[in-house]
C-alpha cells in the first residue's frame, strides 16, 4: 500500500538545527507544506523566504511560510529545535547545562499546542528532559527525543570504521541519555550477524569528541540531527517501517531506547544488557529522573503514550 502523503510540518527554531531540518525536509519533498516559526518574526520569515528560494530551484511540493506557533495545530508533525540565548561554560554533562535555560521556552510552546495529536520530535538539549517536559505539559500523545539515534548512528559508523566493515554490517544502540550517561550497548552489538568485539574506550572517545570537534569545526552540530529528524519522520508518520532510537516514556521514565515503527505505530525494543550496561542505565534513569525534579514542573496530566 503507499502510503499517505504527508501533509504539513512545522520547525520551530531558526537556528542552526532549524534551518538545516527546513532544507532537509523541503529537498526530501516530504511535506506538502512546511511551516516555520522563530521567537524572531523577521528570522522566520527570512528563512521562509530562503526555502522558497530553494523550493523553485529543485521544483519541491513544500510550500513554505512562516507563522506563529498556535499556527502549527493542524499540522501532521511538529519538530522543536528552539534554543534560548545563554553561554555554557560546562565541560561535562554539557548539554545537561542548557536545561535551566531552554525549560520556560518548551512549556511555554507546549503550552501553546496543548491539545495537539500529531507526531511531536524535541531535538532542544538536554533533550531526555526536554521532551518529557514538552509532552507533560502539553498533554500530546506522540512526543519523542532526537538523540539517542544520532549516538547510535555515531556508535555504528565509529565501529564500522575501528572494525574496517560497512556501517551498514553493524547493528547496535546506543540508549539512555543523549549525553554522559549514554549507554553504549556493546554486549548486543553484531557485524554481519556475529557478536561484536567492541573497543569500548575507542568507541566511548569518539562518541564524547566526535560532536565537539563538529562543533569547532562549523559551529554547531546540524546535519545529524537533520538526518535523525527526517529518517525518525519517515517511520513515525508510517512511511516507512523500522527502528529509531527515540526518548520516549517507558516504564514510568523518559529516556532513549529503540522503538520499532510498524505503520507509525511505535513498540519499545530494548536490547539486552550485560551487568555493567544494565548497571549504566540504571544509574542514567536516576540521574535523569534527578535532573527533571530540579527543573520545578508543575504536576504533570497523564499522557496516554506508553510503550511497552
Ligand atoms: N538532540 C540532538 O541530537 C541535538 C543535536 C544538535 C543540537 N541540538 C540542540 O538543538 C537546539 C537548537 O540548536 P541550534 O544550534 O539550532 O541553536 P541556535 O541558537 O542556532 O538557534 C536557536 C533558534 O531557536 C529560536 N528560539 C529561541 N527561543 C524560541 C522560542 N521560545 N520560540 C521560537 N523560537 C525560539 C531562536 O530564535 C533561534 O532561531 C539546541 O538546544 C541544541 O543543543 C540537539
Amino acid at each position: 500500500m503507499t502510503p499517505a502523503p504527508v501533509d504539513t510540518v512545522g520547525v520551530i527554531g531558526a537556528g542552526a538545527v532549524g534551518q538545516t531540518v527546513a532544507a532537509t525536509l523541503l529537498a526530501s519533498n516530504l511535506p506538502g507544506r512546511l511551516l516555520v516559526v522563530s521567537r524572531v518574526w523577521d528570522q522566520a520569515a527570512a528563512l521562509a523566504a530562503d526555502l522558497d528560494d530553494m523550493r523553485h530551484t529543485t521544483a519541491s511540493r513544500a510550500r513554505v511560510e512562516a507563522c506563529e506557533a498556535e499556527a502549527l495545530a493542524h499540522c501532521t508533525a511538529v519538530v522543536v529545535a528552539v534554543r534560548a540565548a545563554f553561554t555554557n561554560t560546562s565541560t561535562a554533562n554539557v548539554r545537561m547545562a542548557g536545561a535551566t535555560a531552554n525549560a520556560p521556552a518548551i512549556r511555554t510552546l507546549a503550552t501553546s499546542l496543548r491539545g495537539y495529536q500529531g507526531t511531536v520530535l524535541v531535538v532542544t538539549n538536554p533533550v531526555d528532559l526536554m521532551t518529557r517536559l514538552f509532552a507533560e505539559n502539553s498533554g500530546c500523545p506522540r512526543v519523542y527525543g532526537i538523540g539517542s539515534n544520532l549516538d547510535s548512528a555515531r556508535y555504528r559508523l565509529t565501529l564500522a570504521r575501528l572494525l574496517n566493515v560497512p556501517a551498514t554490517a553493524v547493528r547496535g544502540h546506543v540508549i539512555g541519555e543523549h549525553g554522559d550517561g549514554a549507554v553504549v550497548c556493546a554486549s548486543s552489538t553484531t557485524v554481519n550477524g556475529t557478536p561484536a568485539d567492541v573497543p569500548l574506550t575507542e568507541v566511548r572517545t569518539e562518541l564524547r569528541t566526535r560532536p565537539q570537534r563538529i562543533s569547532a569545526g562549523v559551529g554547531r552540530t546540524r546535519s545529524g540531527p537533520a538526518g535523525a529528524v527526517l529518517s525518525t519522520l519517515r517511520k513515525a508518520l508510517g512511511l516507512a517501517d523500522g527502528t529509531e532510537e527515540l526518548t520516549c516514556h517507558h516504564r514510568g521514565d523518559w529516556l532513549g531506547i529503540p522503538l520499532h515503527f510498524t505503520s507509525g505505530q511505535p513498540r519499545a525494543c530494548p536490547p539486552a544488557l550485560n551487568a555493567d550496561e544494565d548497571a549504566q542505565l540504571t544509574a542514567t534513569t536516576t540521574k535523569l529522573r534527578a535532573a527533571y525534579q530540579t527543573l520545578g514542573h508543575p504536576a504533570p496530566p497523564p499522557t496516554s503514550l506508553e510503550t511497552t
